[in-house]
């Protein structure tokens, strides 16, 4: 039976020696809190690492943490302390960490760190290409392991990989400041669908693909020269029922709070007052020393609160071998100090800290005994702690403060969503939650929970399955006319046998891969030594077909006796003649034209203008991607409206604007060439919008072919311009 293998870098459960024995305790931190329940719903396993080093499992117990894995349903990743350093306290938390949550002057560029962080991801693909059995499906999870996608692409391209980012995917220009930018993508894109918590981090992640690699972005679709990489986003929801129902359990045994015995204690002898909750690891991300300093900004704009609040503020320990999370301890440790001597009385302690984890039915106590929660990330890819708030209020009330920078906000809003950063709005919105009407929680509370219980995170790891799942058709639909190696087999043949055959051959980005400056594109001696050779084959012509001048490609295909149509037809240079017009053109309409596209040159930079004959072109391939994209659309508008009441066409090439004469395009030129004549073999290959015209204009039995995977009237693609060289090569063997 086909399983889902899911991979984090932390086990669900962490591994410690206790007395020479394996201890299990479960893992914090949302990723696996979250996931764990589907695991538990399903057949798979999770591969990860368990907490423990090489170094710290004597050689007797390493059977023991295995089984511990195994009865879990787990699969250990064995990583040794030098790894752990680099790879765990290294490159994912000093710097994609810090980096993705936009906090640049924390972020360290070490190049040490990042080659551990390769050779860690190598040591997970190992274990995973272990466990895949035909037919699996893999999810691998969050920053830790970005290379991974690529790795196991590699190596089983069958399998279909999902990639999830629990945190935010910053903007391009943040992110452009990594060194290691182009490798994490393109691990990253091993994957086939890719997933975010909200559209922004999606957007973001996008717009890096496609200036960095730049490869072609539509809405929410990446192609690559193979394969079509999804991407989405997919808000992680939580165990809804699991929180719901404890806390029902706990409100049903009141007297199981620790909370209410603290109070029993006198420890604190202000029964009444409100309790305020925070909970969270003790990262810089999640904003807690801004959270005390705007509490303590709220007692002194509202003093009237004192002896009538209290902030209970549970802290997870976290990552402490960073320093950054040391200096935050500190810091930490001194506002609570601070604070609660400045306000504390004989009989009120202003906030209560806690610098551990909790077991979960103390975590479910805290929920169900605060009045307010209140949540201030600086950055937070979601927070699921928000979720699990709200889920806990079995009788609807309660209140949420949530930061705006949190994932979950964009779901939550009818939370109280603030700036972090603005303590006057805190403030106001720690007043507004002591005050709101019962009736108004409630009202706020159902929507939250009705959306909690409907998207919970069973939906959400479904929903993303079936994503995924349906990337596979999604390729078919493009696949169906990859060029099998039955029908080239079928193609060389039909070549072989036919009496009077005919190539049809485009040159950029079919015979010559792009370079930034189109004049730069001249053909290699290998590509002349080819067409030469085909062409002198007995009843074989070729004829080369392009957009491009006839000045350009008479240059360059000056000593080889072949046919040249340029300009998509307005030129052509028969074998062993000159260049001649095809058809009466006129070109009066460029004095108009060419002021415009001049205009469009001086406000997109990157671009520039290419004059023919009878055609004007407007190239933007050296453009940003998103302003040339944006711009082109604009310019073709205008010159369409421009060019209705002429015989004017606007054509949408590969990052190009050519505007000419309607009636000419190469499907006519095509048409022309063979009209008459009894080809028993007809052959065209192209890359782009414009060649489409012969693969639609030539006969049914023309072998057509695309170069690159795209939407395409011909019969087959092939992948790139590499492919048609060895298809050349074919030709010229046969
Ligand atoms: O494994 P640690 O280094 O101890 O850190 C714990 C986890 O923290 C991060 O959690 C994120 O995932 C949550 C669920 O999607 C999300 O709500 C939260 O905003 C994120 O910060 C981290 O992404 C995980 O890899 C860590 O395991
Ligand atoms: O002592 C604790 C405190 C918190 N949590 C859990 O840790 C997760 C924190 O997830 P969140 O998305 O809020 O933040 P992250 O730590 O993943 O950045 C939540 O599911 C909490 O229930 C826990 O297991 N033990
Ligand atoms: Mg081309």
């Amino acid at each position: 039976m086909s399983k889902t293998i899911i991979i984090s870098n932390r086990l669900p459960l962490q591994l410690q020696i206790d007395n020479n024995t394996i201890k299990a305790t479960p893992s914090v931190g949302g990723l696996a809190t979250g996931m764990k329940s589907v695991h538990r719903d399903s057949n798979g396993v999770w591969i990860g690492w368990t907490g423990l080093t090489e170094e710290e499992t004597p050689e007797e117990l390493v059977d023991d943490v295995a089984k511990a894995a195994q009865d879990a349903q787990c699969v250990p990743v064995s990583l040794t302390e030098e790894d752990i350093d680099g790879f765990y306290y290294g490159f994912s938390n000093r710097t994609i960490w810090p980096l993705f949550h936009y906090f640049m002057e924390y972020t360290e560029f070490e190049k040490e760190s990042y080659q551990t962080y390769v050779e860690v991801n190598k040591k997970y693909a190992e274990v995973v290409l272990e466990n895949i059995e035909e037919g699996d499906t893999v999810w691998v999870h969050d920053y830790q392991l970005m290379l991974l996608p690529e790795l196991i692409k590699k190596e089983r391209p069958d399998v279909q990989i999902g990639f999830f980012l629990h945190i935010p995917f910053p903007s391009y220009e943040v992110f452009r400041t990594l060194p290691w930018r182009e490798e994490i993508l393109k691990g990253l894109l091993g994957s086939d669908l890719i997933g975010f918590h909200t559209y922004d981090y999606q957007r973001h992640f996008l717009s890096s693909v496609s200036r960095i690699l730049r490869h072609e972005v539509s809405f929410n679709e990446i192609t690559l020269k193979d394969r079509i990489v999804t991407v989405n986003s997919y808000p992680m929801g939580i165990d809804y029922d699991k929180f719901a129902d404890a806390a029902a359990k706990h409100d049903a045994a009141k007297n199981q709070s620790e909370l209410q015995r603290r109070l029993d204690l006198h420890i604190d002898s202000t029964p009444d007052a409100k309790m305020i909750l925070s909970i969270d690891r003790l990262d810089y991300s999640k904003g807690i020393a801004n959270r005390i300093r705007a509490y303590e900004y709220f007692l002194e704009k509202y003093p009237e609160f004192k002896e009538k609040v209290r902030l209970v503020m549970l802290a997870v320990p976290s990552r402490s071998n960073v320093p950054q999370y040391q200096l935050l301890k500190k810091e930490v440790d001194e506002l609570v100090g601070r604070i609660n001597g400045k306000f504390a009385s004989v009989s009120w302690t202003p906030i209560w800290y806690f610098y551990r984890s909790m077991p979960f039915e103390n975590l479910i106590d805290l929920y169900t005994t605060c009045e307010v929660a209140l949540l201030t990330p600086i950055r937070d890819g979601m927070n699921l702690v928000a979720k699990e708030y709200v889920a806990t209020r079995t009788d609807k009330t309660g209140v949420l403060i949530l930061s705006e920078m949190a994932g979950a906000a964009q779901e939550m809003s009818e939370a109280l969503i603030i700036n972090p950063n603005n303590f006057e709005e805190i403030a106001d919105a720690l007043k507004q939650a002591m005050e709101m009407p019962e009736a108004e929680q409630i009202k706020r509370n159902k929507f939250l929970q009705k959306r909690l219980k409907r998207y919970n995170v069973e939906k959400w790891a479904d929903d993303f399955m079936h994503s995924l799942h349906d990337t596979t058709h999604k390729s078919d639909i493009v696949k169906a006319i990859r060029m099998r190696q039955d029908q080239e087999d079928e193609m060389f043949d039909a070549y072989k046998k036919s009496e009077k055959r005919i190539l049809f051959l485009d040159y950029d980005g079919t015979l010559r891969g792009f370079v930034n400056n189109p004049e730069d594109a001249s053909p290699d001696d290998e590509l002349i030594e080819l067409i030469r050779s085909i062409h002198s084959q007995e009843n074989t012509e070729v004829v080369i077909i392009s957009g491009r001048d006839r000045h350009t490609l008479g240059t360059w295909w000056q000593d080889v006796p072949i046919t040249l149509i340029a300009e998509h037809g307005v030129w052509k240079r028969p074998v062993g003649g000159e260049w001649a017009v095809t058809e009466n053109l006129k070109n009066d309409w460029m004095e108009t034209v060419r002021p415009i596209l001049e205009k469009y040159v001086d406000r997109t930079a990157g671009t520039f203008i290419e004059e023919k004959n009878y055609s004007l072109a407007w190239h933007y391939r050296n453009a940003d991607p998103d302003l040339g994209e944006k711009r082109a659309s604009e310019l073709s508008t205008v010159l369409k409206e421009l060019s209705a009441n002429n015989e004017l066409g606007v054509l949408d090439g590969n990052k190009v604007l050519e505007i000419k004469d309607s009636t000419i395009h190469k499907g006519k030129a095509v048409t022309k060439h063979i009209f008459g004549k009894d080809y028993t073999f007809k052959f065209a290959i192209g890359d782009d919008w414009t060649d489409e015209y012969m693969f639609q204009d030539l006969p049914d039995e023309a072998f057509t072919i695309k170069v690159g995977l795209q939407k395409t009237a011909a019969k087959y693609y092939v992948d790139d311009t590499d492919r048609v060289r060895d298809l050349l090569k074919k030709f010229a063997a046969s």
